[in-house]
């Protein structure tokens, strides 16, 4: 169960980041997506709960842009951004997940969080083109990247080749590219798929921690995990929201309990 101190933690101030009004996306005559409203407060930590096929994916997709709306809006920051293609929302904060490594084994440590860091977001991350660029901002960039490599705990390997790191420190380096980017909304879709229980707790623990000033939307199969660590839950069902609410709202909510939760948890 999530405590007060874990809710505080985060340094929500009752501001919308994200507001999605009446998206709808159809696949043919489906509705993966069937009018969903919802507004994320910035330095939430949110998930996104469901069972298989009810449209967590498709939802992220229409957030980040890698899939147009059939119908309705998004706001990020206030302003619309349904049009908008990936590379500019990535320009605009929102920072994508990392189902896939964002790590380069070859280069040190430090070199990805600096290439990550020198990538300024504005150019949608773009890595190749970051190593070619101008290079008037070393002075601010070294800083930065000194600062994150303490932050995730990593300084005292920051010259070993990503490839020679623990699996544990290497979860730190990733989550480390990604604050590198300074993102402002982070969408995470399973980032821990194929992790053991206990790698899962960690990673998870991880993201919220270092990850504390962003906004963050984490799609997670770990019940158990997302209630402890959440400050609100959406429970998508077929497409729409069936319930959104504290972990303590979701977990006592019996339309929830019928339809997904199983009594897995009291
Ligand atoms: N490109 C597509 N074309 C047709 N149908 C799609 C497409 N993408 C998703 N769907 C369908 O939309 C529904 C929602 O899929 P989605 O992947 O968003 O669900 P999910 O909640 O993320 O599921 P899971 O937990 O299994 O990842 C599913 O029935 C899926 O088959």
């Amino acid at each position: 169960m999530a405590t007060e101190t874990q809710i505080d933690d985060r340094r929500t101030n009752g501001e919308t980041v994200l507001e999605l009004d009446g998206l709808v996306k159809t696949f043919g005559a489906f509705a993966a997506i069937d009018d969903v409203s919802m507004t994320v407060e910035r330095g939430e930590f949110r998930s996104i709960i469901g069972p298989n096929g009810a449209g967590k994916t498709t939802l992220f997709n229409l957030i980040s842009g890698a899939l147009p709306v059939t119908d309705g809006t998004v706001y990020f920051d206030g302003e619309e951004i349904t049009k908008l293609s990936p590379p500019e929302r990535v320009a605009r904060g929102i920072g994508r997940s990392f189902q896939i490594s964002n790590v380069f084994g070859g280069l040190s440590v430090r070199e990805n969080v600096r290439l990550a860091a020198q990538a300024d977001r504005r150019d949608g991350y773009n890595l190749v083109e970051s190593f070619f660029k101008p290079t008037g901002r070393y002075g601010d960039i070294n800083q930065e990247t000194d600062r994150i490599l303490e932050r995730i705990d990593l300084d005292h390997v920051a010259d070993e080749e990503a490839d020679a790191l623990a699996y544990g420190d290497r979860r730190r380096l990733e989550i480390g590219v990604v604050l590198a980017t300074d993102p402002e909304l982070v969408l995470f879709d399973e980032p821990t798929a194929g992790m053991s229980v206990e790698e899962t707790q960690e990673t998870i623990e991880l993201i919220e921690e270092v990850l504390v000033d962003q906004t963050l939307l984490l799609i997670e199969h770990d019940i158990e995990l997302v209630m402890e660590l959440s400050d609100r839950i959406t429970v998508l069902n077929q497409g729409e929201i069936l319930a959104e609410g504290t972990p303590a709202q979701i977990s006592g909510n019996q339309s929830v309990q019928d339809a997904y939760l199983g009594g897995m948890v009291e």
